[in-house]
Parts: structure tokens; sequence; C-alpha cells
């Protein structure tokens, strides 16, 4: 059933050839127990691992069954030792972090018999070598004797043809010897058992054929006893392979023996996780408490259109963008476009656009107000009963338009508290907003008659009593020559029957958290003052004069290129016009706001530059600024944390490596079992895995234990609660990273691992 032609080996170390093996020709048969004799390095062991395939020949022809194996490739080899040998070695070579029982189902699970099966034949063998009570035992734990019979059941266990026994009963007494003896000559009942030994006297005792060898050659054979031959003719080979499970079973057992060491390193690789776990879950934290502050606070900030809108691309206010030289040392001046004419968009608010606003979902709207540039001729009775003017084209005292209510939400009592008064939004009228502490400024006391001196108080009846008049422009402007000149008979005006009485609606206070959202000026004008103002003035005298003239009825400047302003834009000051200069549209709530501002975006799709209507969203600016410097923070933290994160997959490396020194006989014992270089990798890929995972949970853990008193912390400095929080999906990527950081860690270990000479690898210590 095997024989040998024409056999020979050497070994090259250098310039230095061994000639381990020199043209050897054997035949051996079923039934027959050899004992392979001869001194120290006379090549017996290398005779047997050619035999059981674990060394290559270097000539000649190994034949099995009437196959040569001159063509078998490292997989048949593989293949080869699993199903038909059986090797019982000196020092017996069990994986000690197994069980017995799994030591001896290993070549069975390598060429994937079924679990329960290869628990029966386990059991089987071991009960064949009177060890069936120790099957869950570690191999430690058991006697010299106990681990050969052992190793004799593993070889048992597959039911090979053949049986190899490398000085089977060379680290045992003589009485233990003799058992394993017996039991070796029971087997070779009914196969072919090859064994080397030093002990002539054991030889001859048990062995029914001695091969004598000197030297690399047979000097003395005694010859066949034996006269059963097989009737196989031909040889079949189940290929091998390690299945995932059992490469990770195995791993799982030989990190559970080493507890301590796997903890450490999982806990050491997982500190980048940790990083950046908690990078996330405050970054996470933060960005959900701006958009909560967004939603709650920001979302009823009005979106204005204006007719000149400012260009908010913060690049454009970093310098020139051309590309010449910066801090020239020459005397040249160097002429550059104007930066205004480029920040600043003039939005042509046309009829066709207030139509479009119009039509905005009223759903979605608070409120909307309408500014006109016309300007307001009011006059002011002092509290010393003089009439005044009302400047309210200064710095901080120009009024605000109040936003006109949709839908019956009152966007100013949301905002405001009215202190005094009622608000009649369909009236002309004026609403005093005072500052926090009640205060208004001297400007606006002014506007509403009172000359007042610094920390003098005022009832809030001295401020409702206040009397204004608006002043139309009939009665304001009188006609001299083709020209108008405002009259400055204030008494006259003010009392005459054509004015427009402003009295003082209310007075209101911005609600504590709102005072973003209040006006920044301190007087509020209903939308009823502007239409009737409008209404009356368009075809007042000056207006229809203005219209018809091609100079400005008011300086006598005539327009042209070069005059301070244009026809319209006179006719609009003096409210001939009913086009609005601004528009402020309050969104209802954060998704309301999303909505029309699409809606607004949707108007300038397709069209020219020029044609576009470009709004201002303080809000979205405001909070975009914020995120981006938030975003910004968050890749700066991560990339450091992913330092560590890398320097901890160099980590796995390493360990993977000396966890492949220290298994390097485990993956001998492997080859010899039939295992394929592919599965000592997947072996150690394995473990990484393992490790990874562990690595990556114990990150996450320990992350969610963190973010507890990190939250307390966050909560008693700023009051916000439950800030730091892992989103689950970040959780499950940071745990793929570690996982994909340790396999790649651990790659060149295993592939070193799995090129390993399974000779080589056996006899390591
Ligand atoms: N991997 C190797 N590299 C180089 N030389 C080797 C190698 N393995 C064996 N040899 C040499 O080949 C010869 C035969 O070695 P082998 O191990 O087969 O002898 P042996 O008869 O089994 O010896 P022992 O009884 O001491 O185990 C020896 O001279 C040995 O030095």
């Amino acid at each position: 059933m095997l024989k040998l032609t024409s056999i020979r080996k050497s070994y090259k170390t250098g310039d230095f050839i061994q000639h381990a093996l020199h043209d050897v020709s054997l035949s051996f048969s079923k039934n027959e127990f050899v004992a392979v004799l001869g001194e120290s390095g006379s090549g017996k062991t290398t005779l047997l691992n050619i035999i059981g395939g674990l060394n290559r020949y270097d000539d000649g022809d190994l034949i099995i069954n009437n196959k040569s194996t001159k063509k078998f490739k490292d997989k048949d080899w593989d293949a080869y030792r699993n199903n038909c040998i059986g090797f019982v070695f000196q020092n017996y070579n069990l994986i000690p972090h197994i069980s017995v029982l799994s030591n001896i189902e290993m070549g069975m699970t390598l060429s994937g018999v079924s679990p329960s099966i290869r628990k029966q034949r386990a059991l089987d063998a071991l009960e064949q070598v009177g060890l069936k009570k120790h099957a869950h035992k570690k191999p430690n734990q058991l006697s010299g004797g106990q681990m050969q019979r052992v190793t004799i059941a593993r070889a048992l266990a597959n039911d090979p043809d053949i049986i190899l026994a490398d000085e089977p009963t060379g680290a045992l007494d003589s009485e233990t010897s003799v058992q394993i003896m017996e039991l070796i000559q029971q087997i070779a009942k009914d196969k072919l058992v090859i064994m080397v030994t030093h002990n002539p006297q054991l030889a001859t005792t048990y062995a029914n054929r001695i091969i004598h060898l000197k030297d690399g050659n047979v000097i003395k054979d005694s010859g066949s006893k034996s006269q059963s031959e097989s009737s196989k003719t031909t040889l079949e080979i189940k290929k091998t392979a390690m299945s995932y499970l059992s490469a990770l079973k195995l791993s799982f057992h030989n990190l559970c023996t080493k507890k301590g060491r796997t903890f450490l390193t999982s806990f050491a690789s997982s500190i980048g996780i940790i990083g950046i776990a908690l990078i996330l879950a405050l970054s996470n934290g933060f960005q959900r408490e701006i958009e909560v502050f967004e939603k709650d606070s920001l979302s009823q900030m009005p979106i204005t259109i204006t007719s000149q809108a400012m260009q908010l691309d913060f690049s454009s206010l970093g310098g020139s963008e051309n590309d010449n030289e910066t801090y020239p040392e020459n005397e040249r001046i160097i002429a550059s476009q104007n930066s205004h004419e480029s920040m600043f968009h003039t939005n042509n608010i046309t009829s066709e656009y207030l139509e479009y606003i119009e039509n905005i979902n009223q759903k979605d709207l608070n409120a909307i107000s309408y500014q006109y540039s016309a300007v307001f001729n009011i006059l002011v009775k002092t509290t010393d009963n003089t009439i005044e003017k009302v400047d309210n084209t200064q710095r901080h005292g120009t009024w605000d338009v109040l936003p006109n209510s949709i839908n019956d939400t009152n966007i100013i009592e949301d905002t405001y508290d009215v202190l005094s008064g009622t608000i009649k939004e369909d009236e002309p009228g004026i609403i005093v907003v005072v500052g926090s502490s009640n205060d208004l400024s001297d400007i606006t006391l002014q506007q509403l008659g009172i000359h007042s001196e610094e920390g003098a108080s005022y009832t809030f009846d001295d401020i409702l009593n206040s009397e204004l008049k608006l002043i139309t422009n009939d009665n304001y402007y009188i006609e001299y020559n083709g020209n108008f000149v405002p009259d400055n008979q204030l008494e006259s005006l003010f009392n005459n029957q054509n004015s427009i009485s402003l009295p003082v609606q209310a007075i209101i206070r911005a609600k504590e958290g709102k005072e973003l959202l209040s006006s920044s000026n301190s007087i509020y004008y209903t939308e009823a003052v502007s239409t009737l103002l409008i209404e009356t003035n368009k075809d007042s005298k000056i207006v229809i004069a203005q219209k018809e003239s091609s100079y400005n009825v008011l300086t006598g400047e005539i327009f042209n290129e070069n005059s301070s302003s244009t026809k319209d834009d006179v006719i609009g000051y003096l409210g001939g016009d009913a086009t609005p200069s601004s528009i402020s549209i309050y969104p209802k709530d954060f998704d309301s706001k999303t909505r029309v501002t699409e809606y607004l975006d949707a108007y300038n799709e397709g069209k020219e530059t020029v044609d576009q209507i470009v709004y201002t969203d303080m809000a979205a600016l405001i909070t975009s600024l914020s995120g981006d410097i938030m975003n910004a923070i968050t890749y700066v933290l991560i990339a450091f944390s992913a330092i560590s994160l890398i320097v901890s997959s160099f980590m796995i490396g390493i360990i993977i490596y000396i966890s492949v020194l220290e298994r390097t006989k485990e993956i001998g014992i492997l080859r010899a079992l039939g295992a394929r270089k592919k599965d000592i990798r997947r072996v150690f890929n394995a473990e990484t895995l393992i490790v990874g995972l562990f690595s990556g949970c114990l990150g996450i853990g320990i992350t969610q234990l963190l973010i507890l008193p990190i939250n307390m912390i966050i909560e008693r400095v700023s009051g916000l609660g439950n800030v730091a929080n892992l989103h689950p999906l970040h959780a499950l990527i940071l745990v793929m990273i570690s996982l994909v950081l340790t396999v790649i860690g651990g790659y060149i270990p295993s592939r070193m691992a799995a090129k390993k000479d399974p000779v080589d690898a056996l006899r390591s210590e």
C-alpha cells in the first residue's frame, strides 16, 4: 500500500549540504508493524516525515495505493496527512488550551466531519486507549503515559491507513512504555504502523519488521512478513478545510487562556475608540443643542429681503482676491474692483415678486411685514408744550414696522410682554419697546417729546400720553415757483385737522430668553401707518409734480448721471411708490422656515444674477457659523484620536506576532493534522477579529460609562442636560473600524504563521 522508490532528501544549510536520505526504496503493506532503527542522525525522522507528507522528498517517488505523489500540490499533501496519516510524537504535541476531546476531534474538524459524529468517534478512540473519562480534561492535567494515549487516540480517530510514531515511548518510563507498545501493537493489526525508535529491544519485542538506517541508507531490512495486501487500488483523498467557526472557537479558547493579556491588549487598543466615541458623542450633543436653540429661538427670526442685500460671503471679506503679490516692496498702486459693489446685490423687488411672496403658504408664516422708503414727517408735542419735528432717521432712532400677524398668531405677544396699553395692528399708532430694565434711550424719549436727563424716571402714562402726529405731503410741503419747501409753522401743522394722530398704543418688553428676537430699535409703528400714508401721499401735489418733473422738486437739482439721487428715489422718499423697500418674513417654526427658504430659492432658479432676489437668513448664518466651528473642532480632535487608533493597531500587530511565536507548535500540530496554510491564517485572523471586536465593544462600553459623569459635569457647568450622546450608528461604525484596523494589524503576523514550515514548527519549544 505504500512504496518509496529511490527517495533522496538533503538539507542545505548555507554552503553545506547534508544528505539525510540516499536512494531509499522500501515498500510497506497493511497490518505491518515496522520499527525503524538507527543511530542518531541516520535519517529516521526524515524518512518518517517524508512518508507523513510533512517533508518533501527531493527525488524519487512516494507511491500510496498505487498513486504517485510526484505531482501533489500543497493542498493534496495537506489532505493526504489528514486522511491517510496519524502521527504519534515523542513529546505528544497536544494543543494545551483545548480539552482532550477537542484535541482528538481536531483532525476531523479539519476534514469537515459533523460535530455529533466527530464527538462520537473521538469518544470511541478515547475508549480504545482507556481514557474515556478524561475527555474533558486539559492535556496538562494528564500524566505522560496518558498524554501519549491521547496522541494515539488522536491518530486513530480519523481512521487513517498509516500510523507514524516517532519514538512514542521516548519520554516514558519502562512500565508505561510497555503499555503504549502493546496499544500500538493492537492498532497494527489492521493498520500500517511505522515507528522510529532507538530501542532495539522494544523493536524486536513488538515489531514484525525492522529496518536499519545508517547515514541515510537502508542497511538492513528484516522484510515484510505480512501477506495481506491492500485491496485498494486508488487513492481517495478528501480535501481539508477549517471552517471559520472552528477557527473562531480555537482562537477564542486560546484567548481565554490568557484573559489578562487579552483584556489589557483590548483595553489599550480601545483607547482610540473611546477618544473618538467621546468626541462624536459630545459634538453630536452640542450640535443637537445648537439645533434645538435654532428651532426654539432662532427659527422665528425673520428672513429679510431688502432692496440692497449684503452678500454675506465670508471669503469676500478677506481682502483682495487677485493674483498680485501681497505686501509688495515696489512703489506702484494697483487698481482693484470696488469690493462694495461685489458685496452688495441690488434686489429689484417687482410686483411679480410681491405676488410671489403673497403666495407663500400662509400656514408656514407667523407674520410678514413690508417697509417702504417713504419718509414720515412726524411732529411731537414736547413736555414743554412746544412742537418739534421727530427725527427718526438717526442711528438707533429709526423705527421698525410691526410684523403683521397671520393666522391668529400674535408674534409680538409671543416675544414680548405688553406692559401697558393694547396693540391695534389695524390702526395707525406706535408701540414703545423698553429694555430689560424698563430703560429707554434719550433719543427715543426725545422722539416721544420727553427731554430727559440720565436716571430720570417716567410713568407708563407719561409715555402712553405722548402726542405725535403724522403730517401728509399736502400739508407739509408748500409749493413755491415749481419747487416745494417744508412748512415750518409746526404748531399750525400739528393742529391741522388733516394731520394723522399717532397714539402710543402700548409699551412692550422682550420676554426673558427672547432678547435675540426683539427689535433692536425702540419704536414699532403699525403697518396701517405706512399704508395710510402711501394711500394719501401717492396723489399728493408734490408727488404728481415730481413725477412730471425732470429735476428734484425739493432741491432743484436736475436728474442726470451725476445727481445724488434718482427720480425714483425721490418719488419713493415722498411716498409716491407703493413698492416696499424691505420685506420681513417671520416663519412659524424651523420646518416652515426650511419650506419658506426653499420657496424663495425656487424663484431664483434659472434667473440671471441681476434678476435674482437675495434674502438674508440671519438665523441660518448664526447656526451655520457655529456648526462650522463645531465641525472643525470635531475633525481636529478626531484626527488626534485616530493617531492613537493607528498606534493601537500596530500594537495589535505586535501582540499577534507574539501570539504567533507562542503558538508555533500549535501551528505545527495543526499542519500535521492536515490544516492548510489558509487555515492557519484563518486561525490568526479569527484571533485578531475577536480582539478587534472585543476592544471595539469595550471602547463603546467605557464611553457609555464615561458619558454619565461627563453629562453631570456639563449640566452643572452649563445647565444643559444629557449633552453627550453617542449615536448608535457611530458606535457601530467605530466597532467596525476597530475590527478592520486590528485585522490589518494582524495581517502580516498571520501570513508569517501560515508560511511556517510544519516540521520546524513542531520542533519549536
Ligand atoms: N531541517 C534540517 N536542516 C538541516 N539539516 C537537517 C534538518 N533536519 C535534519 N537534518 C539533518 O539530517 C540528518 C538526518 O536527520 P534526522 O532527524 O532524520 O535523523 P534521526 O535519525 O531522526 O536522528 P535522531 O535519532 O537523533 O532523531 C541529520 O544529520 C540532521 O542533522
